[in-house]
């Protein structure tokens, strides 16, 4: 089991409507839901039916609603192609739907919540992340809902492992990632996965290695994550949102901020192989002001990016190497429409460890949390 996780405390009592007694049910009430609720996104999974039984027409209105628009508010989307057809859950087979807002966004999610009268279906709502413990007397107060709450990585690798066992093309590498027209996406056989590092980039970074679906542990971790590449982003360039940040990134060039080993030494370091185009000092061409008043906003923005995702490669292989594992997973919500991190990821696990480390990658992304979260609600005692 996990060396540093705490134990279980014993079954919560939550009973809503008679849906939960001591904490879960074989058979939870629809709608279905997971709810990762992170430090800058809250990631909502959503169980669609095939086959809605009598008992669940009161939630007919809720899965309409869902399905039926892909933008929930001004903040809300879902995201249509990872949609997921013919999922077995529980002896039931349906559609999981993957929906995001920001978490900033939660006191206008509670009120649509409202609106759309998920207030009077008395279910519990499965929950994990850090929001699932601060936003907890707010679903009560706004929407009479109970939270279960499960532990984020538990739910992470729960949730991970199901998606990938339901799909053969979910999990990936990149081949030729420094090529652009050799560069291109392969499917990886991840049946035989032991062990392998999760390295989670959300708003922060954790990085867990994984040697049994419940046996792990949270080896790393640095806070110099996804969080800090949109903020010092925004700082930087004035952009306002992700998409906005990696648009400014794909039409910029790092090396006109970075210093390069070419900039210190007119070449490669030959003796400790470093080549000329490393990047040898992040940010390290910005101390002159002649510099500074010829570099773009996209430069910058490619620089940021560049410096943050370099030095996540750099921990995630220092703890592949201490853990003696070779296939690093990356996931999470900073890897969303961001080819860049990922390709820079994928090129320096496989350079600096001479070949002998896989960067993957998971066509979900940043679902894992909340998927593994609607998995446990009837097989997991939740935390209080
Ligand atoms: N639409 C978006 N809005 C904001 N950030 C986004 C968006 N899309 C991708 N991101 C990136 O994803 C990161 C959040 O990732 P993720 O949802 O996995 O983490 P989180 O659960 O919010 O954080 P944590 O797990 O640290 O609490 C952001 O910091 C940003 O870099
Ligand atoms: C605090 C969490 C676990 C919340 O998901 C994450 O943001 C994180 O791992 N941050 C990095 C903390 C650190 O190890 O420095």
């Amino acid at each position: 089991m996990a060396e540093n996780k705490k134990e279980l405390p014993p079954k919560a009592e939550v009973t809503v409507n008679g849906n939960l007694e001591n904490g879960f049910n074989d058979n939870p009430l629809m709608p279905w839901f997971g709810m990762d609720i992170g430090g800058t996104l809250c990631k909502l999974v959503y169980f669609e039916p095939k086959d809605i039984t009598n008992d669940e027409l009161n939630s007919e209105n809720i899965r309409r609603y869902l399905t039926k628009n892909s933008a929930y508010g001004k903040s809300g989307h879902r995201d249509t192609h990872l949609q997921m057809n013919d999922v077995s859950i529980r002896d039931r087979r349906g559609t999981l739907h993957f929906i995001r807002f920001p978490t900033s966004e939660m006191g206008n999610f509670l009120s649509l919540a409202r609106s759309k009268g998920l207030t009077n279906l008395g279910n519990i709502v499965s929950a994990t992340g850090g929001g699932a413990y601060k936003f907890e007397e707010d679903f009560i107060k706004e929407v009479n809902m109970k939270l279960a709450k499960y532990d984020e990585f538990d739910s992470l690798i729960k949730g991970m492992l199901f998606v990938e066992a339901s799909s053969r093309t979910e999990c990936y590498y990149w081949a030729n990632p420094t090529d652009d027209t050799l560069c291109a996406k392969v499917n990886y056989d991840f049946s035989n996965p032991y062990p392998f590092l999760l390295v989670n980039i959300g708003s922060g970074v954790s990085v867990l290695a994984v040697h049994g679906p419940q046996n792990y542990k949270r080896v790393s971790g640095t806070s110099i994550g996804g969080g800090t590449f949109l903020g010092l982003c925004c700082l930087l360039t004035g952009c306002n949102t992700f998409e906005e940040a990696i648009e400014l990134a794909t039409g910029g060039d790092n090396t006109h901020v970075d210093k390069l080993v070419r900039d210190i030494y007119g070449g490669d370091y030959e003796r400790f192989g470093l080549p000329g185009d490393l990047v040898a000092s992040s940010f390290g061409q910005m101390n002159s002001r002649d510099k500074r008043s010829k570099v773009s906003r996209e430069d910058l923005a490619r620089a940021t990016l560049v410096t943050i995702t370099n030095n996540i490669g750099s921990i995630a292989r220092m703890c592949a190497l201490q853990e003696k594992i070779e296939k690093v997973l990356f996931i999470g919500n900073f890897l969303r429409v961001n080819p860049i991190s990922m390709k820079l990821l994928a090129y320096a696990m496989d350079y600096w460890s001479k070949g002998t480390m896989k960067a993957l990658f998971l066509e979900h992304e940043g679902y894992f949390g909340a998927v593994g979260c609607l998995l446990q609600c009837n097989e997991v005692t939740p935390q209080s």
